[in-house]
């Protein structure tokens, strides 16, 4: 048991502060080395550069839900790094913020190779203290991320009230009255509270999820194919991979039940879960430098229009002129951005935006971004 390597599932809904409790943990003097893997939603990873630290290596999963039509990725990912040991102390994965947890861990159980070289240490999921309740309302996925944390980062403290604050841990304790929950701002955490705490409980998790353990019936899938579904590949089998819902809202993974408000309802390995299959992403890229006087105004208009409905913006920006790169991020209407780092010598210099939310405008929000390209 002692020497199967940790492992630590960050989670939590889109924008909720993942990327920075990830950057936190790797940032501080820990003397570990880790092995990050970030799964991301969108055709355009961005996350993978707003990692920090040197020493790490970052295996980036885009464009599909880590928690389904990847999940065989992760395996793929997981048995290459075990095959490098000694170069890594411990594994840390992001999942995007559209993942239930539950299948993901259940990868470390449930694969054998896996299973016997490493051990699921926790479920760390954050919650944002803005929007989590929002959130609850609306997306499953929100509810399945603080139902199964072992560890929560109530995170975002500076932007409620302390009678909101208490009515959002009141609505997580009621969710999850067993997990560690920890007020944070831009989660700031020592680190022995998230990582090496043996938290994982099966026996909790059997009690949620009493088909836990149940292997991925291969077989289960509507199209008849006995393979994973890897973003991208042409199995053959006749439907889309991965999330791409360009015509079909189908994931790909080949569950089609629906529940009784429309969503798909996945069942993999006796686990069922459903996704908003409402919500889709837009990514734009150019190479063509940006005009800031027209950047920020547009995005500014852009979420105070459509804000509910765009859940989630982020990017890297090139400005006209300006020799450093600039990372923008937005969480519904609540945008941030600084200047990250100089380009460096034979980089490409290009803007790369991502947007993800409900019922996205794709024609308007490209016609938008192409209007900010500098004269
Ligand atoms: N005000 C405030 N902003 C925060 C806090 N923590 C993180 N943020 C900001 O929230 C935004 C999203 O943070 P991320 O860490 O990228 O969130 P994430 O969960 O990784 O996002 P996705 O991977 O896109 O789901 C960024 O602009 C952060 O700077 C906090 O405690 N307070």
């Amino acid at each position: 048991m002692s020497d199967k390597i940790p492992v630590t599932v960050l989670t939590g809904y889109l924008g909720a502060g993942k990327t920075t409790l990830l950057n936190r943990i790797l940032s501080e003097p820990h003397g570990q080395r880790f092995a990050v893997i970030v799964n991301e939603f969108g055709e355009i990873g961005i996350d993978n550069d707003l990692v920090v630290g040197a020493d790490e290596e970052v295996f980036e999963m885009n464009n599909g839900c880590i928690c389904c039509t990847v999940r065989g990725d992760l395996i793929r990912v997981i048995d290459g790094l075990l095959r490098r040991k000694g170069k890594f102390d411990a594994i840390l994965i992001e999942t995007t913020g559209l993942a239930d947890p539950a299948p993901v861990a259940q990868t470390f159980f449930v694969d054998d190779t896996v299973q016997a070289r490493t051990r699921l240490d926790a479920v760390v999921t954050v919650a944002d203290a803005k929007w989590l309740s929002e959130r609850l309302k609306d997306a499953p996925e929100a509810k399945n991320q603080i139902a199964f944390a072992d560890v929560v980062l109530l995170n975002k403290t500076d932007l409620v009230t302390p009678d909101e604050l208490a009515e959002v841990e009141a609505r997580i304790r009621g969710l999850n009255p067993f997990a560690r929950l920890h007020r944070t701002q831009r989660c700031a955490i020592p680190l022995n509270e998230v990582l090496g705490r043996g938290a994982f409980d099966l026996d909790r998790i059997l009690t949620l999820e009493p088909d836990f353990l149940e292997g991925e019936d291969e077989q289960d899938h509507a199209c008849g194919c006995d393979h994973d579904h890897g973003h991208g590949e042409d199995c053959g089998c006749g439907h889309e991979h991965g999330h791409d819902k360009s015509d079909d809202k189908d994931c790909g993974c080949g569950c089609s039940e629906r529940d009784e408000a429309g969503r798909i309802v996945h069942r993999h390995g006796g686990l069922k879960h459903v996704h908003d299959e409402e919500i889709d992403s837009v990514a734009l890229e150019t190479e063509a430098p940006l005009d800031p006087e027209k950047f920020f105004p547009w995005i500014q208009n852009m979420v105070a229009v459509d804000g509910p409905s765009i859940l989630r913006s982020k990017g890297i920006l090139s400005f006209k002129d300006d020799p450093d790169r600039f990372v923008f991020q937005g969480v519904h209407m609540i945008l941030d951005g600084d200047h990250q780092r100089e380009w460096a010598e034979g980089e490409r210099r290009s803007s790369r935006l991502v947007f993800i939310g409900r019922k996205l405008d794709r024609a308007k929000i490209e016609a938008g971004f192409s209007a900010c390209i500098a004269a």
